[in-house]
């Protein structure tokens, strides 16, 4: 068992903001680091000031990632998900809605920071934003679950830097069982991953009846 609380503190609308902006700007500096070519003591100079402005940081810390409070849709409360949440900086972020058709459908583009074959995403992370996207296609479902298996399918190299789209639909449910599949496309429209997964609500989750 982890050993961070599951009871979360929730966010206002205006602290959330706040940190959302900051979120952002931290987002920025990690491109500007992977990319930066100011020099050696440039660079010494700028570390030494964001340890102090870490250290800022971290003098009001929780134990947790906080939560938002739920609206209509209990899944989008993490907003330190690493993949949609606009408070976590390592999250693109991956802005997403759930359709009446229960398909889940996002638009996103990934910075240099995602980079695995040169000037291409990495295929970790195209797999983190499927796992995600085919989770909240389970949830939509009614039977949200913890990924029980991921096969993910690589048909061409998924550019950096252009708008991506990614959609996810339930397929079927099987008792705690939801099997689910997606696809990430590129901005010409063809499919560039494509991904199957099957999701299990663990029986602790289970209401007794
Ligand atoms: C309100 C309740 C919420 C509970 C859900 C929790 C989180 C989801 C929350 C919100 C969803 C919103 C959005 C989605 C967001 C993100 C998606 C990313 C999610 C993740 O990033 S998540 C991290 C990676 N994920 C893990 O860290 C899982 C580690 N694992 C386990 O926690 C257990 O392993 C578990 C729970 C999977 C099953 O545990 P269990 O005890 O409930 O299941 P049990 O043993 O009873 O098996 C029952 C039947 O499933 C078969 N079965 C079991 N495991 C299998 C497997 N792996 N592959 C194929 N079949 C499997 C058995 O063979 C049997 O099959 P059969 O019935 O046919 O005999």
């Amino acid at each position: 068992m982890s050993g961070i609380p599951m009871e979360r503190p929730l966010l206002g609308e205006d602290e959330a903001a706040a940190l959302s902006a900051l979120a952002a700007r931290v987002r920025e500096l990690a491109e500007a680091t992977v990319l930066t070519a100011v020099g050696t003591a440039e660079a010494a100079a700028v570390a030494a000031e964001i340890e102090a402005l870490t250290a800022r940081l971290a003098a009001g810390r929780r134990d947790a990632p906080p939560f938002v409070p739920s609206g209509e849709r209990r899944m989008d409360r993490q907003i330190g998900n690493p993949v949609t949440g606009a408070l976590n900086p390592l999250a693109p972020p991956v802005e997403l809605t759930v359709g009446s058709d229960g398909i889940v459908r996002g638009e996103f583009t990934l910075s240099t920071v995602y980079e695995g074959p040169p000037s291409y995403v990495h295929g970790g992370v195209s797999a983190m934003v499927l796992d995600q996207v085919l989770g909240m296609a389970a949830a939509a479902s009614g039977t949200p679950g913890m990924t029980a298996t991921l096969e993910t399918r690589y048909r061409r190299p998924t550019p950096l830097g252009v708008p991506l789209s990614v959609e996810a639909k339930a397929s079927r449910v099987e008792g705690r069982k939801v099997y689910a599949s997606g696809t990430i496309c590129g901005p010409d429209g063809r499919v560039t991953v494509e991904a199957t997964a099957m999701f299990i609500m663990p029986q602790r989750f289970v209401p007794h009846s």
